[in-house]
């Protein structure tokens, strides 16, 4: 009901509702009557009836200690039972779709009155569908898939493969030909790079680590593989499906035995006598979305070396959850193959040739970290903004205190320092062929990988600072520093821990040395 249809008292009336029987309070000019809520009240009843608040505007009180979203829930609205007469609601959450205001909360490039080379109209169509898109639907299932476990709803997948998005999130190329974007809102030709990174970071505000990962992670590693190395006609089969939400795909290289060592790993595959199939044994871990996918893009040791299989779920693969720091929203799995019998079709590559698969895969993978990375710090960004200026401690705003200020300007720095130096790679790769990317960009793109999660984890143990105990309670003010704090070391592994990074990196500017460089 809008405030407008509620009764109206004056502050002098509401005075009067002060006893443990009868208490009202006001909140941002509402008036609530809590007699009956207050023996249910989590914080218990004595903080209600404290002559401070028990007939008083209680708005500054209020907001110290609940995050704005409990007042929307139904439960609590209904406890509203008129508005201050003459006065209006100061505090109102974002619209669907709205910029937030506070200062760094997001990109230079969406505040008003600042520029940006690279953004065109296109872009800030995108961004302004996919950002109200993303608070609409994505956002209420993410918080309730990360509560249950689940992986995200069909109808969130549905409505991504409707829009086209499971195909805009593989990046610019020929399997965006012919398709509707968006509804039209990008065409395929003028479709960038800059337009995936909207997309990958307008997802991440949904705040929930575990439901990003799962709502086709899987996919984004897993079939660039199958789309530049398959065959025709397994793409043919496999492509349509995945791209309509009607199939899952996931990337099967990590294992008990081996991680960044891809030479070392243990999966085998051996070709059957009459030369028509592969029979792979061994096992894959941390697998995204391996718990629900139908096929599973998989790193083997073959004869030659390393080979890339496209393995289809069926007799002899069998997928367990593994517990992880995130819920299983994001379906991460343990692989076991047992003689699994796969059509020498379903190579990827060249038999041997498989790392130079995996190679050009990793690139894109680590952009997309480094897109979704840049955009989480932000968020945090965000609500230490919040907090700091409406948490009274010592009778002043947190924020008076000059070193919550230097953890502030340190956060603010780094996500800005990432997100520029983003944009600068993203214009490189608009320009350079997918080859041309491999060659020159997969150092840089390692390094602000690398330098990425080194600031967000910083970051996140700079805002559970901030916070307090909040910032390490899975409930209440501090609900998304704490689900940050306990998930930031994914991005700071999947696609390469930092260290191995770091020296990819700088190998390959070993490699680019002149000659005749001397001091
Ligand atoms: C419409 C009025 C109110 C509702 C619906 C409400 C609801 C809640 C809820 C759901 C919580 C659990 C924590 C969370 O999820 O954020 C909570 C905690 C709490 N509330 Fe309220 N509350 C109301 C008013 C107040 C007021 C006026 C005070 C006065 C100081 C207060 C003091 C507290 C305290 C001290 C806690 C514990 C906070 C913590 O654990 O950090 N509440 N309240």
């Amino acid at each position: 009901m809008a405030s407008t249809e509620h009764k109206t008292f004056t502050r002098e009336e509401v005075e009067k509702h002060n006893t443990p029987d009868d208490l009202w309070v006001i909140i941002d000019s509402k008036v609530y009557n809590l007699s009956r809520f207050k023996d249910l009240h989590p914080g218990g009843s004595s903080a209600l009836l404290d002559e401070d608040i028990a007939g008083q505007d209680a708005t500054e009180a209020f907001f110290g200690l609940h995050r704005h979203e409990v007042l929307l829930r139904p439960q609590y609205k209904r406890l509203q039972i008129g508005v201050v007469e003459g006065e209006e609601e100061q505090i109102k959450p974002l619209a669907y779709g709205e910029i937030s205001k506070v200062p760094y909360s997001e990109p230079t490039w969406l505040n008003e009155g600042f520029h940006s080379p690279y953004f065109k109209e296109s872009h800030r169509k995108l961004q302004k569908a996919m950002r109200t898109l993303v608070d609409e639907t994505f956002y209420p299932d993410a918080q309730a898939r990360e509560a249950d476990g689940k992986r995200p709803s069909q109808s969130v997948v549905e409505k991504m493969a409707e829009l086209e998005l499971h195909a805009m999130r593989l990046g610019p190329g020929k399997h965006l030909k012919g398709r509707k974007l968006f509804n039209g809102i990008v065409t395929p030709e003028e479709f960038d790079y800059f337009h995936e990174l909207i997309i990958t970071q307008e997802v991440v505000r949904v705040g929930q680590r575990g439901y990003g990962d799962g709502l086709m992670g899987g996919q984004v590693i897993g079939l660039p593989p199958v789309l530049n190395f398959g065959s025709p006609e397994l793409k043919a089969k496999v492509v349509p499906d995945v791209l309509a939400g009607k199939k899952f795909i996931c990337l099967a290289i990590s294992e008990a035995q081996a991680g960044s060592d891809v030479f070392g790993l243990h999966t085998t595959a051996t070709k059957s006598e009459d030369g028509k199939f592969w029979i792979v044994n061994g096992n894959k871990k941390w697998i995204t979305n391996g718990t629900f996918a139908d096929y599973f893009t998989t790193g083997c040791k073959t004869e030659d070396g390393f080979t890339v299989l496209l393995i289809e779920r069926g007799e002899g693969v069998e997928t367990k959850p593994i517990k992880t720091s995130y819920s299983s929203t994001a379906g991460t799995a343990y692989i076991t193959f047992d003689n699994v019998k796969v059509p020498v079709e379903n190579t990827l590559g060249e038999e041997g040739a498989g790392i130079y698969v995996m190679l050009s895969n990793f690139n894109h993978e680590r952009w997309v970290l480094c897109c979704s990375s840049a955009r989480s710090q932000r968020m945090i960004v965000e609500e230490c903004m919040k907090w700091t200026t409406q948490r009274k401690v010592f009778g002043k705003p947190l924020i008076n205190q000059p070193v919550i200020r230097s953890k502030i300007a340190g956060m603010i720095s780094r996500t800005e320092s990432v997100q520029a130096w983003l944009e600068t790679v993203t214009y490189q790769m608009c320009n350079m062929a997918y080859k041309e990317q491999a060659q020159k960009l997969a150092g840089q793109i390692a390094f602000l990988k690398m330098y990425a999660t080194r600031c967000a984890q910083q970051t996140a143990q700079d805002a559970v600072q901030v916070f307090g105990g909040r910032g390490i309670t899975q409930t209440g003010m501090g609900r998304f520093i704490e689900h940050y704090h306990h998930t930031v070391t994914f991005d700071s592994l999947l696609g390469g821990a930092e260290d191995v990074l770091g020296d990819l990196g700088v190998r390959q500017a070993v490699r680019s040395m002149p000659k005749d460089a001397r001091l």
